[in-house]
């Protein structure tokens, strides 16, 4: 008999219901697990700095599956295609899912328990991804909550779940059905079997040489340690500081399943009661603060789930018609350089909007704190948050570019890019999203650097060439 946990957007073993209950059912009917990462092309794909990310990361998962007897399978397929291939193998007995969000995954993943169901493999699915069920936070008239405060203050009302299962045990070997499996998903069309779990080709690209990340659940548990012991007491006072090094940088690690949400909320609260006990009130603060950031990430997600195309929809529909610029496609130059006519107002405008879209991405504004920002995304694949919130300002509120190109440049270069906090944090800046900044608020980036890069460290680390 054989078990499959389809892992989902968690790369890790600890906190992972899918492997743990995939595991406890195969160790009581002395059978075997198989794991499988999908990287859907049906859903939105994965950004280049994100994928540099997973390519590091998968090999560590599989060392890390094979010390439990776990083989680990990578494929790029449609749920329902990976549905069809394991519907016909007749030693599967039951099928355990991480759930994920957005896009068109819940029609998709509907039709993958259908198929599955009618071959008689039952489907569990689990939330894993985020500390809440997304449909569990409701509001008193038991619909959805578009504003963050109230949705801050039920979290703090609803006992979390939190996954403090033991570390899963190994299963029985997986050796011959595995084998039997591969090589039904080779023989589908529909199904390609990645190599992604590979150690022996590494992934470095030439733009993400100088990244600075070590990515995986080893790591991710020391990156959490590591901000608990050192970071967290003045998180407060330091977490706006870009030149700090003052946050937890747990983002790419939650981004890509390697923490989960519970335990990292489950340890800060551990973390505070120890501060209440020795009445350090300062640092009860900072784990309230950061507490209160974990749950932006919930209420992305909260968005995200009854709102799955908050990457292309503005939440607020009174901003559809609003006349943003739309940056020309390179052919769209092209053209209009071959004609050697004057370009009407609207293409102008639209190769203005791209000169300045390139000035952006690359940090060329001549804005120090936005050019410092970008550079910094750029070369590490992550900016820090008061940074983000003034790069985005600037290209939505100033160059009136929409929110879309922001984001999904971000989605591209972030390795923490996460299908609801961007395009959630994209809208919130721009004025479009829930709970957003108002139209008129605009982060002035001098102001901005003189508040909160005083010294101009990070300014100056970036943006070398600036005598400062
Ligand atoms: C325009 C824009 C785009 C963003 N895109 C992303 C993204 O793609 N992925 C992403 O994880 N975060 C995104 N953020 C939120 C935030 O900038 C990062 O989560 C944060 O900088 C990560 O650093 P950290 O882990 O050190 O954060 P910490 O300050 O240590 O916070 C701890 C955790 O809380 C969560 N968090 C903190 N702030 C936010 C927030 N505003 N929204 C949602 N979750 C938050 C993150 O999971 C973070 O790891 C974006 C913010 C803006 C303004």
């Amino acid at each position: 008999m054989t078990v499959i946990a389809l892992l989902g957007p968690c790369l890790r073993i600890l906190d992972n219901p899918a492997l743990y209950h995939a595991l406890g059912q195969a160790s009581n009917r002395g059978g075997s697990v198989i794991a499988l990462v999908v990287e859907d092309p049906t859903q939105r794909r994965p950004g280049a700095a994100f994928t540099w990310w997973t390519r590091k990361s998968l090999p560590l998962l599989r060392s890390q599956l094979e010390r439990l007897h776990v083989p680990l399978l990578c494929l790029q397929a449609s749920y329902p295609a990976v549905a069809k291939v394991l519907s016909q193998q007749e030693l599967i007995e039951k099928v355990h899912v991480n759930r994920r969000w957005g896009g068109t995954t819940a029609e998709q993943d509907a039709s993958f328990a259908q198929i599955l169901e009618q071959a008689h493999i039952a489907v569990q699915t689990y939330t894993a991804h985020t500390v809440h069920e997304p449909w569990d936070v409701k509001t008193g008239q038991g619909g959805y909550y578009r504003v963050y405060t109230p949705f801050s203050k039920k979290l703090l009302s609803i006992q979390p779940r939190l996954l403090d299962e033991p570390a899963p045990q190994a299963a029985g070997s997986a050796d011959g059905d595995v084998e039997a499996l591969v090589h039904a998903l080779h023989a589908s069309d529909a199904v390609h079997v990645l190599d992604w779990d590979r150690p022996a080709e590494p992934y470095d690209p030439a733009w993400a040489k100088k990244f600075p990340w070590k990515p995986g659940a080893e790591q991710a548990a020391h990156v959490l340690r590591t901000f608990l012991d050192d970071l967290l007491p003045d998180y407060q006072t330091g977490r706006d500081l870009p030149y700090e090094k003052a946050t937890s940088s747990l983002s790419p690690y939650l981004a890509h399943g390697e923490i989960s949400p519970h335990r990292v909320l489950y340890e800060t609260r551990k973390a505070r009661s120890h501060f209440r006990s020795s009445q350090n009130k300062a640092a009860v603060a900072s784990a309230d603060t950061f507490e209160r950031e974990l749950f932006w990430r919930e209420f992305n997600y909260h968005l995200l789930y009854h709102e799955p195309d908050l990457a292309e929809r503005n939440h607020n529909p009174r901003f559809d018609s609003f006349p943003w610029s739309w940056p020309a496609k390179a052919t769209q130059l092209q053209q209009t350089r071959q004609a050697a006519a004057q370009p009407s107002d609207s293409e102008s405008a639209a190769l203005e909007a791209r000169a300045a879209l390139e000035c952006w991405k690359s940090g060329h504004t001549g804005i120090p704190l936005v050019d410092a920002g970008m550079r910094q995304l750029w070369e590490t694949g992550w900016m820090h948050n008061r940074v983000r919130m003034v790069v985005a300002s600037l290209l939505t509120k100033n160059l009136r570019i929409h929110w879309r190109v922001g984001e999904a440049w971000f989605w591209d270069t972030l390795v923490d890019a996460d299908p609801a906090s961007n395009p959630g944090n994209w809208q919130w800046v721009a004025g479009t999203g829930a709970d957003a900044a108002p139209f008129f608020r605009i982060f002035h980036p001098a102001r901005q650097a003189d508040r909160f890069d005083e010294h101009c460290a990070y300014v100056r680390a970036w943006v070398p060439e600036l005598r400062i």
